[in-house]
């Protein structure tokens, strides 16, 4: 008699391993490959490679289950490879290894009931690896979240460049911020003005407002109505350090998919925000309508486009980088940034800067800012200011309430993951204000 078929995997967990398989094999950015995840309804081809068989239909549930399981693996990969590394004798091929670190997340950090967790692993993985799986991880099983303790997690997890750098940026507070590397992030708005912030949410002191990891957007009200938009509490600093006022001609470069410049149209300037991407622009343009604010919105590389030779009283430039502030929310970025990207980064940003600088009206104020740990991302930009014809232009503490530890000794804002540590952390940002010279 032919064996009969192993049966098929959870949706949830052959999700995750597409996803995973995306990142660490192919290195795609999670959210692309989440978007190539079939959507309900269709048969999903999220299968192993060479597998044969179709798989079940995904449903939203299982889609967000999947990225959750992913998500953890790629938050603590160091970590459960250390715990698996003893039961191994050879580097197994990469899609059974990534069925072996979704089973060893879902015992020692999901909390799934060790049958479960097991069963499901060994139905990832083609039948010669089966046994492999089912007796490493009965053994994971058997030691349990203890196998975790005493492991150094924050370098195990953490890439040694980005160990390195954050290390001769930030000093000691390295470890704070691997460690806030380890934990989902809480989900932050921003309120329009006058709009009534949704249930079970905490104020913070610079305005904006937080609820759970793992909040959707969905369970809260107001969405459909524009009441409010998704913004990380640190990404609302740039523009309200920008400070607009009603009627202000204000340029917003490198603006979608819009948070800043919804805050900026919010305050009532008139606000021009330019943007490379047609798709972005796109998504910038809907977030605009969804919340009845307005905007021009410019499809243009903002290191060229001279505005006509417009001035404007403000100009905040949130400029592309490394994203390496926003590992919390995006645990793939370890594993899809290389070394060299930072100076390339870098240099763009120099360029973005210069051109953004030629775009302010005398007495205007400029601000830059990027989502990256990186200081050549960050504070290496002030050394160029003279050179542009500008002079940063300190935050006061009063303008970032709670978060007077986040102002440098030359007065911009560096926020880091494991600031606010006891409210959920932050994400990391660079921000620094200038002016033209007088
Ligand atoms: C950090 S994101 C901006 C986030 C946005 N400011 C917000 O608050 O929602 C950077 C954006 O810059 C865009 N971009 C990159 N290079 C650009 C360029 N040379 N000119 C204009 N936009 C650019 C990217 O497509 C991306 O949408």
């Amino acid at each position: 008699m032919a064996p009969s078929p192993s049966p098929a995997p959870s949706p949830a967990r052959r999700a995750a391993a597409a996803l995973l398989d995306a990142v660490l094999t192919r290195h795609r950015p999670l959210e692309e490959a989440l978007d190539a995840l079939p959507t309900d309804g269709r048969p999903h081809q999220v299968r192993q490679k060479g597998e044969k068989r179709p798989g079940a239909a995904l449903s939203p549930r299982d889609k967000a289950a999947g990225h959750r399981i992913a998500a953890a693996v790629l938050r603590r990969a160091g970590s459960l490879d250390a715990v698996l590394e003893p039961f191994l004798r050879r580097e197994p091929p990469p899609a059974v290894r990534n069925a072996l670190r979704i089973g060893a997340a879902e015992l020692l950090l999901l909390g799934t009931p060790p049958h479960a967790a097991v069963a499901s692993a060994v139905d990832l993985v083609p039948q010669p690896f089966a046994g492999l799986v089912n007796a490493v991880l009965r053994k994971v099983a058997a030691a349990g979240p203890a196998a975790l303790e005493g492991l150094e997690a924050e370098r195990l997890d953490t890439p040694p460049w980005l160990w390195t750098a954050w290390h001769a940026a930030h000093g000691a507070a390295v470890r704070a911020i691997a460690a806030a590397h380890g934990h989902e992030a809480p989900l932050d708005l921003s309120l329009k003005p006058g709009a009534t912030a949704p249930e079970g949410g905490e104020a913070l002191p610079t305005g904006s407002w937080r609820y759970r990891p793992g909040t959707r957007v969905t369970e809260l009200a107001g969405f459909a109505e524009g009441e409010w938009w998704v913004q990380d509490a640190a990404a609302a600093l740039p523009a309200r350090l920008l400070g607009v006022r009603k009627g202000e001609r204000v340029l917003d470069l490198c603006a979608a998919p819009g948070g800043k410049t919804a805050q900026l149209a919010a305050a009532g300037a008139a606000v021009v925000a330019v943007e490379r991407d047609p798709k972005r622009a796109a998504r910038l343009r809907e977030n605009l309508a969804r919340l009845k604010l307005q905007a021009e919105v410019v499809e243009a590389d903002a290191a060229a486009w001279d505005a006509g030779g417009a001035r404007f009283d403000a100009v905040l430039l949130d400029a592309p980088c490394t994203a390496t502030g926003t590992i919390r929310r995006h645990p793939d970025v370890p594993y899809l940034k290389r070394p060299k990207d930072v100076p390339a980064m870098a240099e763009l940003q120099r360029a973005l800067l210069a051109a953004a600088a030629k775009r302010l009206a005398p007495g205007g104020r400029l601000v830059f800012a990027t989502c990256s740990l990186q200081a050549e991302e960050g504070e290496a930009h002030l050394a160029a200011l003279p050179g542009l014809g500008l002079a940063s232009d300190p935050a006061r503490p009063e303008e970032v309430p709670g978060l007077a530890e986040a102002i440098t000794p030359a007065g911009a804002l560096r926020t880091r993951p494991d600031m606010w540590a006891e409210r959920g952390g932050m994400d990391g940002f660079f921000v620094l204000r200038a002016r033209p010279h007088a």
